[in-house]
């Protein structure tokens, strides 16, 4: 066993899951700590369902999940590198993942990682993954960085476990906390800017205008285009992530996944007291129409995500709103 979940109930179909993903999880960390070394696991492979192009890392990734499964009761497999769901076997589950988040970052040695996403499945494939989001009974992803981390909600709360490189163990830690409010940072890639729609550059230029504008306190900026990593600074110490869709031509819904990136994403940060949102109405709510279907997408401390939506209805009263106004 590499993943210690007792305490958490789980049903055995579901642990099973659990402890195959986890052993593919430490794969892929010993995998990526020798790239270079064995091989080039940013290597161009060809392109995806969704038209990105895939790295060898990718590939690997997708059919190291995809073998680790068979024999599990993961029924319906979808993944970001595979045009349509595989049918696995007979099964209870529905598993959705994208197999290896941040790409861009593989061959720069920043941290990358898996996101999944676990239904109950339904009669068909796509039925299994064409609902509300709320259905998720797992949602989680795996960070490759300075360390190996699990993070993943059962509708529980947000649990946490570290690899282990010497003992090949996942370690469990304290469940995540409720995010953190009273943090200045935010997260959009800026270079966007003039694509943008209106209410998000007002919201954007407002926390640019500082304590000279009208939120009247300075602000801080990340972009580290792995989405596992800003989830895992914004759980740890709070703030607020967006990819907006814009005018660019294929980017009108934003560039993340639903099924396999934000409903998991999704589930965790509202486990975590925060909120996930298109822009202002709640992800879980949603249902995707296609298996690759992007959405816009912003997250992390509730007040933050809040304030955003009411920049739909009137930015000056938005920018003006005292944040105990916005508490969940
Ligand atoms: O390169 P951009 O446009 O800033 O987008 C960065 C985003 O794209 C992604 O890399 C998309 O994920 P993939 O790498 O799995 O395609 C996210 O992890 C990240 O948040
Ligand atoms: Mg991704
Ligand atoms: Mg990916």
């Amino acid at each position: 066993m590499s993943l210690d979940l007792d305490g958490l109930a789980l049903a055995p179909e579901l642990a099973d899951v659990m402890q195959r993903l986890s052993i593919v999880g430490a794969r892929l960390q010993r995998l990526i700590a020798r790239n270079g070394i064995d091989q080039d696991l940013a290597a161009a492979r060809g392109t995806n369902a969704g038209g990105d192009g895939q790295k060898a890392l990718d590939v690997m990734a997708d059919a190291a999940y995809m073998e680790a499964l068979k024999g599990s009761a993961v029924a319906f497999y979808a993944s970001e590198e595979e045009d349509e769901i595989l049918t696995l076997g007979p099964g209870t589950l529905a598993l959705a993942v994208d197999p290896l988040d941040g790409s861009s970052n593989i061959d720069v040695n920043v941290s990358i990682g898996t996101i999944f996403s676990i239904f109950p499945a339904a009669d068909t494939a796509e039925a299994s993954f064409l609902r509300p989001a709320r259905e998720q009974i797992a949602g989680g992803y795996m960070i490759f960085g300075p360390q190996c981390a699990l993070v993943v909600t059962f509708g529980d709360g947000v649990h946490h476990w570290i690899l282990d490189p010497d003992t090949g163990r996942f370690e469990r830690q304290p469940d995540f906390a409720p995010i953190p409010k009273d943090t200045s940072e935010f997260a959009i890639n800026a270079s966007n800017k003039r694509h943008w729609p209106a209410p998000i550059r007002a919201y954007v230029d407002d926390l640019i205008a500082g304590e000279e504008g009208p939120r009247g306190r300075n602000f801080n900026m990340r972009w580290i285009a792995s989405l596992v990593a800003e989830t895992h600074r914004i759980l740890r110490r709070g703030g607020v992530f967006l990819y907006p869709g814009d005018s660019r031509k294929g980017y009108e819904r934003g560039r993340l996944r639903h099924v396999y990136e934000c409903a998991p994403i999704a589930f965790v940060i509202e486990q975590a007291g925060g909120r996930a949102t298109d822009g202002v109405h709640p992800i879980l709510d949603q249902a995707p129409d296609s298996l690759h279907a992007r959405t816009p997408f912003v997250f992390g401390t509730a007040p933050k995500v809040k304030r955003i939506a009411h920049y739909y209805d009137s930015p000056e009263v938005a920018a003006a709103m005292p944040d105990e106004h916005l508490m969940p």
